[in-house]
């Protein structure tokens, strides 16, 4: 038998009932004494998908993944992987026995156990052949870069190079799911951009469903297949990263996911999913969020990438003569970004920032703000609450 059917050998039988998602969670709660970090979470997972799970600090990320891999029991709710229940009321199967691997933010190396002797343990654990076993190890740490550095400690490496020794360990036994608890979070940008991409690729390469926890949008939207926002214990949206970015369904989801600033007007006429909003002397269509109604106060959310710089125009001062979708301003503070410059402008409304442009303005300077109707997002006002 080969290391790959040793390893197959362990797994559930589907379940036809669940086929096509490999994670069912229903009405996951958990509660330390009266904090709810988990308030009845449904979550399907398909199988083969990249599912990140994106939220605040707080809002039960971590309490969910540990639930799934069983190293946290739920107080109610049931969780089935491959169709197989895992944990419910009586139920509740082992880690070792859940056929998942986990790749941790602080590594989680052996510090005794070379980087080979790390890699394997997940292989020698399911007592695979030691020949195909030594193969499979060879091949991972090639993949993951790490060929020449084998023999070295875990203490021998950068940190990088760590998680990437977590992620070979992860993958090498083929496992039908990895967990991963925010990876990235201990590396430098350059570095987190990198292995990022590394993440994606050998995880799908290896054919593995993923779940991704994070707090960074950037971070969710580059990786998944679909997003869950978690908010408070509860999942408040799910869907593709376009679908989210594009249509948040709640001012918490569409804050959550990057905005560059809102105004607070009042709802016009309303059409097609789009609304006019008068904001001050000026109207700026946007795109409509549920509850908006004619004449009714709304916050309209702007997405950094609906705005646009642009010299005033002459003749232009009065709001009557300003050009359709615009509202003027002051740039307060101008950042490099590599490909160009974000801004920061101090608009008669508010303040916007992220606002990109390829050249450098100078702080100071007017000018006027092209807001998309396409990236804004009007929600009643009384329904906007701040990040949690
Ligand atoms: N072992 C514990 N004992 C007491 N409270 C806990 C415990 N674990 C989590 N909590 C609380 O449960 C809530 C959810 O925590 P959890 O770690 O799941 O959130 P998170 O979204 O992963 O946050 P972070 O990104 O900061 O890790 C928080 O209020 C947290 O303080």
């Amino acid at each position: 038998m080969s290391a790959s059917e040793a390893i197959v050998a362990d797994r559930p039988a589907a379940d036809p009932a669940h086929r096509g998602h490999l994670v069912g969670v229903r009405g996951a709660r958990k509660t330390y004494g009266s904090v709810e970090a988990l308030k009845g979470v449904d979550l399907d997972i398909r199988e083969g998908s990249f599912t990140v799970l994106l939220g605040p600090s707080g809002s039960g990320k971590t309490t969910l993944l540990r639930a799934i891999a069983g190293i946290e029991r739920l107080d109610a709710g049931s969780i089935r992987l491959g169709g197989r229940l895992v944990s419910d009321s009586g139920v509740h199967v082992p880690s070792e026995k859940r056929d998942l691997a986990m790749v941790f933010q602080d590594y989680a190396l052996w510090p005794h156990m070379t980087v080979r002797q790390n890699v394997a343990y997940p292989l020698r654990r399911r007592h695979a052949r030691s020949r195909e076993a030594s193969r499979r190890v060879d091949e991972t740490l090639e993949r993951v870069g790490l060929g020449s550095k084998a023999s070295n400690y875990p203490h021998e490496l950068s940190g990088g190079q760590q998680q990437r020794v977590a992620l070979a360990r992860a993958i090498v036994g083929s496992p039908s799911l990895i967990l991963f608890d925010e990876p990235l979070s201990n590396l430098d940008a350059d570095l987190r951009e990198h292995l990022r991409l590394e993440i994606a690729t050998l995880t799908r390469e290896s054919g593995a469903t993923a779940l991704y926890i994070t707090h960074d949008q950037g971070e969710a939207f580059a990786l998944a297949d679909e997003v869950a926002v978690l908010r408070a214990g509860t999942i408040e949206q799910r869907g593709t990263p376009e679908s989210i970015y594009r249509r948040p369904e709640t001012p918490f989801v569409a804050r959550f996911t990057g905005l560059a600033g809102s105004f607070t007007g009042t709802a016009g006429i309303t059409a097609a999913g789009y609304v006019s909003v008068r904001v001050g002397d000026h109207e700026l269509k946007s795109t409509m969020g549920p509850g908006v109604r004619e004449g009714s106060r709304v916050d309209l959310m702007i997405r950094p990438i609906a705005t646009r710089l642009e010299p005033v125009p002459n003749g232009s001062e009065s709001a009557g003569s300003m050009p359709a979708q615009a509202v003027p301003g002051r740039i307060l503070d101008v950042a490099y970004r590599g490909r160009g410059y974000d801004h920061v402008v101090e608009c008669e409304q508010g303040v916007l920032t992220s606002v990109f442009d390829e050249r450098a303005w100078t702080r100071g300077d007017r000018c006027l703000v092209r807001i998309d109707p396409e990236g804004c997002l009007a929600f009643p006002s009384s329904s906007v609450t701040h990040r949690d």
